[in-house]
């Protein structure tokens, strides 16, 4: 049985966000719906989860030695990784040691925030289907796995970095050397190792939303959400739609693929499982061990969204995956570079039938800096996406 507290009280069920940007302020939303008392960590005063937690810290959460002093100052019931560059290993020590949870298990965190932890368990532990794929230290094995067998076109990723940060495509010898130096000024730790990964003629990508939470016997048990399509531009994801059609065989081989996975994560969450696919083909991408940007469509096309399913799930309480209506979401990119700048156009965006705007209040924009997001529902899934992107296109940012 779960038992919640009451915020701000001796009784208080503490949930600590590590990252509280746009994602997690739905998940801090969730949870203080709940009554649960929140505090939101982020790099940097003023985060968009800062803006609605009970308590707000700022510490570099890449630092062990902050994040262990922060942990144990706070002492949360939870902890829940938002962004991948956490120093995981304090979340492994402490959970060793019984002083934190992490969700969904702090070993989760570190596979995930590095591409080759989570490339070597899909491919070479679990046998799933993946590109293939090889990592370099250098430009030299960068070329030497081209010429090996990789081949041209591929595509060149810092192991740790998120939301298409030093990536590119490789269509020939001539971008080698450029993919590198991009990646290596674009990754987010440290000096440079890379995965590059055959290039995948995917038909369409999804993301499968997969929510670990306690059935009613205690036993946690699997369910899905609907496929969600999207769009990814530079690597960063600019539209997404759900439901996404897809053959039967091909839905099914996604949800062994995010069952295998998920299991071997374990834990308790909502987890974001990118697919590629082609045909009835199916690769397994990576994963998220938390809600998933392109599911932010789901605020607008489910009873429960993302947000809500992670907080329900890690609280212990029972979940409902349903769609509620089809509809789609479009990214609005901050298009200059300034602190404090304004949105004009939020009227237009609304008067776009079905449609919602939400603005994430993060303090500084920067042109490619993804700012907000409009949703639209629609029983059209093909329109919803057409719609969307409208009521997107009408909020204009510009500096206040
Ligand atoms: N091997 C590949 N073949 C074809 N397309 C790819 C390949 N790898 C990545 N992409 C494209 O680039 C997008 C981003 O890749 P990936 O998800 O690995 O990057 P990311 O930086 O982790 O992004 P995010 O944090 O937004 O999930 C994919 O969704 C896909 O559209
Ligand atoms: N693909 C991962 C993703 O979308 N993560 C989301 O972006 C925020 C960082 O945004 P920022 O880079 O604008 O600070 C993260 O805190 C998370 O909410
Ligand atoms: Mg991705």
């Amino acid at each position: 049985m779960t038992t919640l507290g009451t915020p701000l009280s001796p009784s208080a069920t503490r949930v600590m966000l590590l990252g509280s940007g746009e994602l997690g302020k739905e998940v801090l939303i969730a949870l203080q719906r709940l009554g649960v008392e929140t505090i939101a960590v982020d790099r940097y005063d003023n985060a968009p989860g800062q803006q609605v937690a009970h308590h707000a810290r700022t510490i570099t959460m890449s630092d062990p030695a902050q994040l262990r002093a922060l942990l144990e100052a706070e002492k949360p019931d939870l902890v829940v990784p938002e962004i991948e560059a956490i120093a995981t290993p304090v979340l492994e020590a402490m959970e060793a040691e019984g002083l934190i949870r992490c969700i969904p298990t702090a070993r989760a965190a570190r596979l995930t925030m590095d591409r080759e932890g989570i490339r070597r368990l899909a491919a070479e532990t679990l046998g799933l289907p993946t590109s293939p794929y090889k990592f370099c230290d250098s430009l030299e094995e960068l070329q030497a796995a081209i010429d090996g067998g990789i081949g041209y076109p591929c595509v060149v990723k810092p192991v740790m970095s998120s939301s298409g940060k030093g990536q590119s495509k490789i269509d020939g010898p001539a971008d080698v050397k450029v993919a590198w130096d991009y990646a290596m000024a674009g990754g987010r730790v440290g000096p440079g190792r890379i995965i590059v990964e055959g290039f995948i003629d995917f038909d369409y990508e999804i993301t499968q939303l997969t929510v670990r939470a306690l059935g009613a016997d205690g036993a946690v048990e699997t369910q899905f959400c609907d496929p969600i399509g999207h769009v990814q531009v530079s690597g960063d994801y600019v539209e997404s739609w759900q439901p996404h059609p897809m053959s039967p065989v091909a839905l099914a081989e996604s949800r062994r693929v995010a069952k295998a996975v998920t299991d071997n994560l374990g834990g308790q969450g909502l987890f974001g499982v990118e697919l590629f696919v082609k045909g009835d083909q199916v690769w397994f991408s990576e994963v998220s061990p938390r809600p998933h940007d392109t599911g932010m469509v789901t605020m607008i096309t489910q009873w429960q969204n993302e947000f809500e399913l992670h907080a329900r799930a890690i609280l212990g309480l029972p979940v409902n995956t349903a769609l509620k209506s089809p509809g789609a979401s479009a990214v609005i990119y901050g298009g200059v570079d300034a602190t404090g700048i304004a949105f004009s156009g939020v009227d237009e965006a609304l008067r776009v039938p079905n449609s919602e705007v939400r603005l994430f209040g993060k303090p500084e924009s920067f042109v490619k800096r993804r700012m907000g997001v409009a949703l639209v529902h629609d029983a059209d899934v093909e329109k919803a996406r057409v719609q969307a992107k409208l009521a997107a296109s009408k909020v204009k940012p510009h500096t206040a």
